[in-house]
């Protein structure tokens, strides 16, 4: 299986790097016409994922809005994973999942083992347990062409006092989301030194660093982020969370490369009729802010 990172720069080659969330919020489904319901959500993810093939490479599910309804949530989110898939789609699952280290590689497990069930491509983790917790989850993203964004500075506005609080690592003081940072790109590092083929521009691990922060401000240094193989990057927090697109140069600096760029609300805000021509409108103003700012 072509590794992670490789198949992200694929995408961003041909499709660009917007990332459509799939988030079917309960104001969204009222205004989508679907019921507040695991059939209503399935429906809501299947057009989401017609809309989006052929005009951008990635989704990201956000499982919440699955979960909320049980055991058919999950097979309603079971049944947009694969059709996603199936288009050909890049899919980020949403999962934020962490736990120490056995119960995380089942995480890793259901959501990026060959044939699982939530069989995605990426899904994201909390490293409250510590980076090293997560191994057995990365550990399977390197074996299977999969990958993995580890919350690092994220977009929410609460995240500030614990993510930059300061630990002292090896007599060197760092802010937790700089931890987090250097401890994933470590281990892309030794990864891509672990096998003998070339060195891919993109790692498999990645981060989330939200676009409405000032990642100086959470100990994030981008140029060391950004050294081969560069640290791939997911980044929310645009439209509804303040962030623009002519922001993704200045906030991500020399990670701009390997961001994948991503919105829910302000897309999906456009309702099912307008979604295909929101998709394809956000990625040209993506494209056209992106070389704008070269
Ligand atoms: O991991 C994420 O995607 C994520 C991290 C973060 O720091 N902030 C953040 O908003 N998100 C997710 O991104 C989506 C928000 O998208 P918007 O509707 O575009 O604001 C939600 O699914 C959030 O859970």
């Amino acid at each position: 299986m072509t590794p992670f990172g490789e198949r992200l720069a694929g995408v961003f080659a041909t499709l660009g790097q917007l990332c459509v969330g799939i988030d079917p919020h309960d104001y969204l489904l009222d205004a989508w016409g679907l019921p507040r319901s695991a059939a209503g959500v399935r429906e809501f993810g299947l057009r989401v994922v017609d809309a989006a093939a052929g005009r951008v490479g990635i989704l990201k599910p956000q499982a919440a809005f699955f979960e909320l309804y049980g055991a058919a949530g999950f097979s309603a989110l079971e049944e947009v994973l694969t059709a996603a898939r199936a288009a050909g789609l890049l899919v980020i699952a949403d999962a934020k999942r962490g736990d120490i280290g056995t119960s995380a590689a089942a995480y890793g497990r259901a959501w990026l083992e060959p044939g699982s069930a939530l069989e995605s491509d990426a899904v994201t983790l909390t490293a409250y347990a510590g980076v090293g917790s997560l191994t057995p989850v990365f550990e399977l993203a390197e074996r299977a062409g999969k990958g993995a964004f580890v919350l690092s500075a994220t977009s929410n506005p609460e995240s500030f006092v614990l993510q930059t609080a300061r630990a002292s690592v090896g007599g060197e003081s760092v802010s937790v989301a700089g931890l987090v940072a250097g401890e994933v790109s470590t281990f892309n590092r030794s990864a891509a030194h672990g096998h003998d083929r070339a060195p891919a521009a993109v790692g498999n691990i990645g981060l989330v660093l939200g676009a409405t922060k000032n990642l100086t401000d959470y100990g994030i240094d981008r140029d060391a982020l950004a050294a081969s193989p560069s640290t791939p990057v997911l980044a929310p927090g645009f439209g509804f969370q303040g962030a623009t697109f002519a922001e993704v140069r200045p906030v991500f600096g020399a990670l701009t490369p390997s961001t994948v760029v991503a919105v829910a609300r302000s897309v999906l805000s456009a309702g099912p009729s307008g979604l295909a021509a929101g998709i394809q409108s956000q990625a040209i103003e993506l494209g056209d802010a992106l070389a704008a700012s070269r």
